[in-house]
């Protein structure tokens, strides 16, 4: 689908754009109402940004592009002469590197250089979409009409798009501010992830408050490193791309971002090692309740509306971005506790007809960390045994599975180890791998049972069935897909909802109790 764009375009000249990038001028200068790097989104008017990249020079698509009514194009010298030997007859902007000036481009050709809508970027392992959403709702309650974009989709007033990625690429970032300038939008929560950063997807964006929420082992396949992996998340919290930041602490990485970041910070924290400017005081009474205590004496009694420890931070960190926007802290308090319905995280299942049956929770939780973090918040309240459903994505960080069968095996009593996008990859190689985590822990003595079954489906009605009789006693959690609705095998993308599967297994399971 392709993403929104201005109805009332500004027109900006080509040779505007190759002033401000300090390039040679075209000969010829044409009008442009839009930038795109992906011939397939070509849009008359646009200027085609033919990247270089890992599997192809976009500059081999410059001739669909041009059919399509690219204007122009920016490239690189291969580009060029990859467009020229292709016979593409379009006014071309050459630079060294694109990508790194794509942000800057689009900004200007769509006016949000100007910033129009004021931004608020949330970086981090985990939790950014969760902290996203609980900001968007929190900004609907105080009457502010926000934007979101973020892995599940982005929100524009009542218009929802699903997303293909996290963050968007430049072209299509800058497109939707403008939109949402357009559209009344004053203000945008979004997810920045380090992929993002690391390509200069929103690069031409100033982010008013940036958050950071944690950092823990994924995406090894992308960063050289945890250093690496740092890097990009740090590079958010700088001048260049925001003015002011909330970090949470409870992490050594978020430490190290406070001491290190070129833009103000507030800390955050939830636990007494690391002293914070905000700090959160659990309620021993209650798991959701806690009190988040600021600068100047702000002492705000709250209560998350979500499952886990985690999601005390989370909130708590909602409302500290709420305050560094402007917002009362009292006023912030109250807005955060409005009631968020965040897809695909800690989701709770249902049949929907008041019949007992064992709690059943699709969680994306698909980092170690994260899948500690949702097993320790389910914990609490499974009296019976607490069974995960959960395998590994292929194509991505592989030193990750060994650790995510690790955190299964610490945290449940029995763990279903299946198939979760295996992508191009062999998936009992993938199940391998996860399986190798589980037995480690096994090994060391911890009285955990395990099986694997390949096929999602079968296993997660094997997970419903193995603890079936023991009722509402009992917790499965299908983590990993979260809000996902297909399953890539093999560069195929099937229709899968963990969500549905999880409902058909306890009918199925229901009805096969009651024969
Ligand atoms: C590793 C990665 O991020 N790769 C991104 C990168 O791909 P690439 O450099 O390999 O591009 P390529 O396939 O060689 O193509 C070269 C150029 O030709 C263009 N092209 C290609 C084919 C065509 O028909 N027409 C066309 O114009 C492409 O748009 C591209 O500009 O540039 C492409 C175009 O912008 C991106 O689509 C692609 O993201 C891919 C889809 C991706 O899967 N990215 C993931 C890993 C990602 O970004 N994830 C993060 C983090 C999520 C999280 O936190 O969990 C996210 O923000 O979503
Ligand atoms: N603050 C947190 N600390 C640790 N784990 C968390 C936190 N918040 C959420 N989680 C866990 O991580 C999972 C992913 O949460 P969420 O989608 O909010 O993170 P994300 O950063 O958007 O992830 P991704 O980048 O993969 O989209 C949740 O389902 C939950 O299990």
């Amino acid at each position: 689908m392709l993403s929104p764009r201005p109805t009332s375009p500004r027109r900006t000249p080509l040779r505007e754009v190759a002033t401000l990038l300090g390039a040679p001028l075209p000969q010829d200068d044409v009008e442009l109402t839009g930038v795109t790097l992906d011939s397939r989104a070509v849009r008359p008017g646009d200027l085609y940004a033919a990247l270089p990249g890992a599997n192809a020079h976009g500059a081999d698509f410059a001739a669909a592009a041009a059919s399509a009514g690219a204007r122009a194009l920016l490239t690189d010298a291969d580009g060029a002469a990859r467009a020229e030997t292709a016979g593409v007859d379009l006014p071309v902007v050459v630079v060294e590197r694109p990508r790194g000036v794509l942000g800057e481009v689009a900004a200007r050709v769509y006016g949000t250089d100007e910033r129009p809508v004021r931004l608020v970027g949330i970086t981090g392992t985990n939790g950014k979409t969760t902290t996203a959403y609980l900001l968007h709702s929190a900004l609907a309650a105080l009457g502010v009409d926000a934007g979101l974009i973020g892995t599940v989709e982005t929100r524009i007033g009542d218009e929802r798009v699903g997303s293909v990625r996290t963050t968007p690429e430049a072209p299509e970032l800058h497109a939707l501010l403008a939109v949402m300038a357009e559209r009344g939008i004053g203000t945008c929560v979004m997810e920045v992830s380090s992929h993002a950063l690391a390509q200069h997807r929103v690069d031409g964006a100033v982010y008013d408050v940036a958050l950071f929420t944690n950092l823990s082992q994924d995406h090894l396949d992308f960063h050289a490193g945890m250093e690496d992996y740092f890097a990009a998340k740090a590079s958010l919290f700088t001048p260049a791309r925001s003015e002011r930041a909330v970090v949470c602490v409870d992490d050594t990485w978020g430490v190290r971002l406070a001491d290190t970041a070129t833009v103000p910070v507030e800390t955050l924290g939830s636990t007494p090692d690391h002293p914070a400017d905000w700090t959160l005081a659990p309620d021993a009474s209650d798991p959701a309740a806690f009190v988040l205590s600021g600068p100047d004496g702000v002492d705000l009694a709250l209560r998350s509306r979500l499952p886990g420890d985690f999601n005390r931070t989370n909130t708590a960190m909602a409302a500290a971005a709420l305050v560094a926007l402007g917002v009362d802290p009292a006023d912030a308090g109250r807005a955060v506790l409005a009631d968020p319905h965040v897809p695909g995280r800690m989701e709770t299942v249902t049949l929907g007809d008041g019949a007992d049956h064992p709690l059943t929770v699709v969680d994306y939780a698909h980092t170690p960390d994260a899948i500690r973090a949702a097993l320790d918040a389910l914990r609490p309240g499974t009296e019976g045994r607490l069974v995960v459903v959960t395998g590994a994505g292929g194509d991505r960080d592989r030193d990750k599975r060994h650790g995510m069968g690790v955190a299964a095996a610490l945290g449940a009593d029995l763990v279903v180890v299946t198939d979760d996008n295996p992508r191009t990859e062999d998936p009992a190689a993938i199940r391998e791998a996860v399986l190798a985590g589980v037995e480690e822990v096994r090994a060391g003595g911890r009285d955990v049972e395990v099986v694997v079954v390949g096929d999602r489906r079968a296993a997660i009605r094997e997970a419903v069935a193995a603890v079936w009789a023991e009722g509402p006693a009992a917790t499965v959690a299908v983590v990993g897909k979260g809000h996902e609705t297909g399953q890539d095998v093999g560069g195929e993308v099937h229709p899968f909802d963990d969500r549905d599967e999880l409902r058909a297994a306890l009918r199925a399971v229901a009805e096969e109790a009651a024969r």
